[in-house]
């Protein structure tokens, strides 16, 4: 290739991985119109061209998805949402489908844009537009249609009301006869705020620009939300790397960034020395799955505090892991012993505690020795979470800079219960402020909460997840990265991402059903080997 073709393709490769960067970031309502007029502003692009192309990518995708007898319903509202809704009648039409736009007039003034598009789709295909009256009756569809749902989108100022409201409760009644596609946003689904109890399209997927929008990653809104697809539609990158965002999101190229591989002259010493606290009777299963993904995650060294009953079966089932041997049977009550000088404590990189562990009251005397000597930040899972629930004092001695990771119900007894979604996050992210420490929170799109307020969302990972022992894995991963040297916060964002790559490669193989939480073990391997190929950005 000549030098010019060369510097050209950097470029390009340049801007992509600046691009995947950038869109990261979860903007709010107000900064995604923000990002929409700096665009308009500073490129040669106008906002009509802008509309035309997330049609054109809207239209692209439902004709990859569904063919040319399927008969599409739009229904468009007066503001861009709607205009998207009439440039994608007009752009499926000139391929050859049978679409048609419905309008809903709950605004006596329509946008500019939305004025053009219906212009252009009456002057091209005058039967495809079609008014709906506001007695709120919609009109008899064609069997297995697809429903496009374009009437309110980043532009949602209020709950929705009235008869608009009895047309998105008419359409997802239409379900499952009639799938349906919402365009931005599921109508009536308030970007940044909670929507419970509200009036929203429950979409069967989501087409939308840019950026995932906050809502879309809220457990309490998985109904509407459906599917989503995020489609590029060059909003300015200039506008995006300079606006601060709070929420964001991981991918690929920023994990591959903070992953360090391994130098030739490494030994076991730079990898750490791990010291994993777990188990109990009943439990050992979940200190071995922790300590196998702690191996497996890379950890120099691990050592094992163990209850009696757990002696044998660790060593079997984890030959690499050494075991410390608590002098109770069946729960730990001695592992404070390791930190009690600040020589014995140094021998370990971290400390991870909490799989299968138990509450009782010997563990629990221990686990507040623990904290009383131990001032480095430390993985704190399960039941050493559920021994802090049950004291705010011994909450408030949890070394700063240390890693909690609750589900919702460990959260829960932690934190207490929260109305919604949104008000969970702010509590999740207050904690992480005031106590300036590191907090996920589990789920579909695990949130990690930092102290310097920023929260992270993790989109790896899938519903065979969902099985006894997949966080005891989390735990040892982490454990293990923090041992390596990554910092907290790397910790978090890697390690949970490497997690739930993990499960995702389990469940490729074996089916979400099938997987255990020993496979997210065992396909840590492959994960390892994805990232290592990935060139950092
Ligand atoms: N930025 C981008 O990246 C790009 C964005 N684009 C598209 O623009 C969309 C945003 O468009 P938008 O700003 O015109 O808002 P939109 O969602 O159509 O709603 C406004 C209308 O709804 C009304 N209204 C509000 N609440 C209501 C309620 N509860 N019940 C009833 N009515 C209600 C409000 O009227 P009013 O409040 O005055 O009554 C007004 O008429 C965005 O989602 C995307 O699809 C793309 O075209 C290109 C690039
Ligand atoms: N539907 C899902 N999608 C993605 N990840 C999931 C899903 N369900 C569960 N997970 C992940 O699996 C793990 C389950 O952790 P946890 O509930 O603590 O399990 P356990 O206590 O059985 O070890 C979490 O990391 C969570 O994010
Ligand atoms: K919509």
């Amino acid at each position: 290739m000549p030098d010019g073709a060369w510097s050209l393709f950097f470029a390009y490769i340049y801007k992509l991985c600046l691009r995947r960067i950038l869109t990261m970031k979860i903007f709010t309502a107000q900064q995604i119109r923000d990002a929409d007029a700096y665009t308009i502003r500073h490129t040669p692009i106008s906002s009509l061209a802008l509309m035309e192309k997330a049609a054109i990518a809207c239209t692209a995708w439902i004709c990859r998805h569904y063919n040319e007898d399927t008969p599409v319903y739009i229904f468009c509202g007066m503001g861009n949402n709607g205009g998207d809704g009439l440039a994608i009648t007009r752009l499926l039409r000139n391929r050859g489908y049978n679409a048609v736009a419905y309008i809903l007039h709950h605004s006596t003034k329509a946008s500019d844009d939305h004025t053009a598009n219906r212009n252009a789709l009456q002057q091209q295909y005058h039967a495809a537009v079609n008014d709906i009256p506001d007695n709120g009756l919609l009109p008899q569809l064609d069997r297995n249609a697809l429903i496009v749902d374009a009437i309110l989108g980043t532009g949602l100022s209020r709950p929705v009301e009235g008869w608009i409201a009895g047309i998105i409760q008419q359409l997802n009644d239409l379900k499952p006869q009639h799938e349906i596609v919402a365009i931005d946003m599921p109508s009536g689904l308030q970007a940044d705020a909670s929507s419970i109890n509200n009036p929203v399209i429950k979409a069967d997927q989501t087409l939308s620009f840019e950026f995932y929008k906050l809502a879309f990653l809220l457990p309490e809104n998985a109904a509407f939300v459906g599917e989503i697809c995020i489609l590029s539609i060059d909003l300015s990158p200039d506008y995006i790397a300079q606006t601060p965002s709070r929420f964001n999101i991981t991918d690929a190229f920023q994990v591959r960034s903070i992953y360090r591989p391994r130098k030739p002259f490494s030994h076991k010493g730079t990898f750490g020395h791990a010291l994993l606290i777990a188990g109990s009777e009943g439990k050992i299963g979940a200190a071995v799955l922790s300590a196998k993904a702690c191996l497996r995650a890379g950890v120099g060294l691990l050592s094992c505090h163990i209850p009696r009953c757990g002696y044998q079966i660790m060593q079997i089932s984890a030959p690499g892991a050494m075991c410390f041997i608590d002098e109770q049977q069946d729960h730990s009550s001695g592992f404070h012993n390791h930190v009690l000088t600040p020589e014995a404590a140094a021998k370990f990189k971290v400390i991870g505690i909490g799989p299968g562990l138990g509450t009782a009251a010997g563990t629990s005397w221990a686990l507040e020795k623990l904290l009383d000597h131990y001032r480095q930040p430390m993985v704190i899972d399960a039941d050493a979470l559920n021994i802090l629930a049950s004291s705010p004092a011994l909450l408030k001695k949890v070394p700063a800079g240390s890693l909690l990771t609750p589900h919702p119900k460990e959260f829960e007894r932690l934190f207490g219960k929260t109305a919604n979604d949104e008000e969970r996050l702010k509590v999740l992210s207050q904690h992480a402020v005031e106590r300036q420490l590191n907090i996920l929170l589990k789920g579909r799109y695990t949130a990690m909460a930092f102290p310097d307020g920023s929260i992270w969302f993790n989109a790896t990972g899938n519903p065979g997840m969902a099985t006894g022992g997949s966080g005891d894995v989390l735990t040892g991963i982490l454990t293990s990265l923090m041992a390596q040297g990554y910092s907290s916060q790397e910790t978090m964002l890697l390690g949970v991402y490497l997690h739930g790559l993990a499960g995702d490669h389990a469940a490729a193989a074996l089916s979400q059903e099938a997987m255990i939480a020993e496979d997210i073990v065992e396909f840590l391997g492959k994960t390892f080997l994805e990232l290592h190929k990935l060139k950092p950005c």
